[in-house]
């Protein structure tokens, strides 16, 4: 058996195409999708997603804004760019490329972030409203995206036991509190979990999202899983890779993400259609 494919690329492709219309409609009336990402210092991965977002973001008519700052800014004048950003009418997503130098407070920054430009889905108004499973306009941009590549595949979360390794403010945790509102099992592990293999044997859907790459072997996986790899590091020749050993566990799994390919222009789309979300909620002609 050889897994299928879960193609990414192809599938946020039609959804940035789709958005193109989406972007026309609004500036027919006048309003032009913008958004606004801060960058603090020269990190190389934040380089590349930063690189691509603007690229996606030319694809489909949103108006991309970089701010760029030297490692050494200070937080004050990071929150102070931000509440300029907060209260810009022309201005629809705020974002704010993770990791920050030591010296700044991560969540300090994102509390100053207006919730409804919150286009990372954050802020924790936003990430109480995931939790305890109100409707959400802006939701955390990778999970939303593993969930439409899930489900765009037909493979269905209701009952399903999905084990999520990883727990982060970013992936892991909203990922989980979003397989939990689809009905999934879902069991969540992290460096203290012991045993992991134990826990990855028993998946239906294994979703890894750690960054340690060839984590994911295919004894830990069972067979027919679905497998879905978040994670990035790159290997010795510069090259990026995943946290799945992918050339083995494809021919245990029935379907598996690729990397590159996989999550990461899934992330991507679901950043512009928050942005999109957020424009057209000023207009009130919300499609979602
Ligand atoms: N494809 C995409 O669109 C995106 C990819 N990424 C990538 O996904 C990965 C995770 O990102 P992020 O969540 O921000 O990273 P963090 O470093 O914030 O979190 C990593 C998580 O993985 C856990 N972990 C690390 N090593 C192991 C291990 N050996 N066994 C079990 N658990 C482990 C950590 O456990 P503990 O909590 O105990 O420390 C932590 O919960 C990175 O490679 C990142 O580059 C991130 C965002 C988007
Ligand atoms: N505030 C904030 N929000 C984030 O969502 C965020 C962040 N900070 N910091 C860094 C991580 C990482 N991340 C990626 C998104 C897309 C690709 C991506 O485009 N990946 C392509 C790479 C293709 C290529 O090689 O160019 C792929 O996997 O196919 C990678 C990584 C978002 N993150
Ligand atoms: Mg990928």
């Amino acid at each position: 058996m050889t897994a299928n494919i879960l193609d990414g690329k192809s599938l946020a492709r039609s959804i940035i195409n789709d958005l193109s219309r989406r972007v026309s409609q609004l500036t027919f009336h006048k309003l032009t999708p913008a958004l606004a990402v801060i960058l603090i210092g020269d990190d190389p991965a934040s380089a590349l997603y930063v690189k691509n977002k603007a690229n996606a973001c030319d694809q489909c008519g949103i108006k991309n804004i970089i701010y760029r700052y030297n490692n050494n800014v200070s937080q004050q004048q990071i929150i102070n760019d931000i509440y300029m950003l907060n209260d810009d009418p022309t201005i629809h997503g705020i974002l704010v490329q993770l990791p920050l130098p030591k010296h700044i407070d991560i969540p300090h920054i994102i509390e100053s972030i207006s919730p409804r430009k919150d286009v990372d889905g954050f802020h924790p108004y936003n990430v109480g409203r995931l939790a305890v499973g109100s409707p959400t306009h802006l939701l955390p941009c990778t999970p939303k995206g593993v969930i439409n590549l899930l489900k765009y595949n037909h493979i269905s979360l209701s009952g399903a036991n999905v084990v999520v390794i990883g727990a982060s403010n970013i992936v892991g945790k909203p990922l989980s509190n979003m397989l939990i509102n689809e009905g999934a099992t879902v069991s969540i592990c992290h460096k203290l979990t012991t045993n992991l293999s134990d826990h990855t044997r028993n998946a239906d859907i294994l979703i890894s999202a750690t960054g340690h790459a060839g984590l994911i072997c295919s004894e830990m996986v069972k067979r027919a899983a679905v497998v879905v790899d978040v994670g990035i590091s790159r290997n010795a020749d510069g090259r990026i890779i995943g946290d799945v050993d992918y050339e083995n566990v494809r021919k245990i799994a029935s379907w598996i993400t690729p990397v590159p390919g996989g999550v990461g222009p899934m992330t991507i789309a679901m950043l512009l259609e928050n942005t999109v979300c957020a424009a057209e909620r000023l207009l009130n002609i919300s499609s979602a």
